[in-house]
């Protein structure tokens, strides 16, 4: 559905943030998983036509979208990461803007889309008010709003959960499940939970590279049988993945063959202990094989 190859992109300042990527992304949530500094939003930003690469192709489904930025820009829908500055106009206003700029000109068909959005989004109390005035929340559920507006094929969402509550949050994945049945929905993060909640296929980009892709099966498939847990640090300390705390008491994931420590006990391999071993891969010997 959206197949991007050889992409390269250098900044003015000679910053390479995005090395030779390869995708192909099939329908249906795809998430987007790397440390901060990464390349997420420099590869959302080239895929959404605001930035040209310097080389390489992207298409989606029969678009050319380098060549045809236009063409792509019917049937997409963009969250950044970050707004800028929000103008001192009511939601609803702003909503109706966004909406004649994306080509929904008629009254009658922005008027039932928006109050769709907003009920959506939780922002129906807030249409009167100034987007200006919002908390970050609140901000962001429009964000999402505008990017749903004109139901778009390929919807790109850079961090979408950012600042929202638990319960926000929860909405935001439900919406996101239900209307990712026909389109794609790419959505970077480096929350980890969310990516697992949501998307059965999934890329690692680090240091502007594709470190893996596929889906979430085949990426924890090399792992299975092979990752511990321990409240106890192990001795060999080579094949730590993470050392978090739950409650306070420390937590260590362990990726190894054979039982690491007497307290150590095997676990199902989940994407935080991929995304983990990917991220220190150069630093630990390869025990998956
Ligand atoms: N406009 C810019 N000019 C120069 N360098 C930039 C620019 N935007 C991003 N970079 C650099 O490109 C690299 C990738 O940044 P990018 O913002 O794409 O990463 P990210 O994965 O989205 O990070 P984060 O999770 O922190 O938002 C970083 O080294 C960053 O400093």
């Amino acid at each position: 559905m959206l197949s991007i190859s050889h992409l390269s992109l250098t900044y003015a300042d000679g910053t390479q943030a995005l090395r030779e990527i390869n995708l192909q992304l099939p329908q249906g949530m795809v998430g987007l998983l790397g440390p901060n500094g990464a390349g997420k939003s420099s590869l959302m930003r080239t895929l959404a036509c605001l930035q040209t690469p310097n080389n390489g192709d992207i298409h989606f489904n029969n678009i050319d979208v380098l060549s045809n930025p236009m063409a792509l820009r019917q049937q997409l829908g963009y969250l950044p990461q970050y707004f800028g500055v929000y103008p001192h106009m009511s939601c609803y206003a702003l909503l109706q803007h966004m909406a004649i700029l994306k080509g929904i000109n008629e009254k009658a068909q922005q008027k039932s889309q928006i109050e769709a959005l907003l009920e959506l989004t939780n922002l129906s109390a807030f249409a009167n008010k100034s987007v200006a005035t919002f908390s970050g929340g609140m901000r962001q559920r429009f964000g999402i709003a505008q990017a749903l507006l004109g139901d778009p094929n390929l919807l790109i969402m850079d961090e979408p959960t950012a600042g929202l509550d638990p319960a926000e949050r929860e909405r935001l994945h439900a919406l996101l499940v239900n209307i990712s049945k026909d389109k794609l929905i790419l959505l970077s993060t480096h929350i980890v939970e969310d990516i697992e909640n949501l998307c059965p296929f999934v890329a690692l980009i680090n240091d502007g590279e594709i470190v893996e892709s596929g889906t979430v099966q085949s990426l924890l498939t090399p792992l299975q049988a092979n990752v511990w847990q321990s409240s106890i640090r192990p001795t060999d300390t080579q094949h730590i993945l993470t050392e978090s705390y739950r409650f306070g008491l420390p937590v260590y994931r362990i990726l190894a063959q054979q039982q690491p420590c007497a307290e150590a006990v095997p676990v199902e391999a989940t994407l935080q202990d991929r995304y983990f071993y990917e991220l220190s891969q150069q630093g630990i010997a390869d025990v998956t094989h």
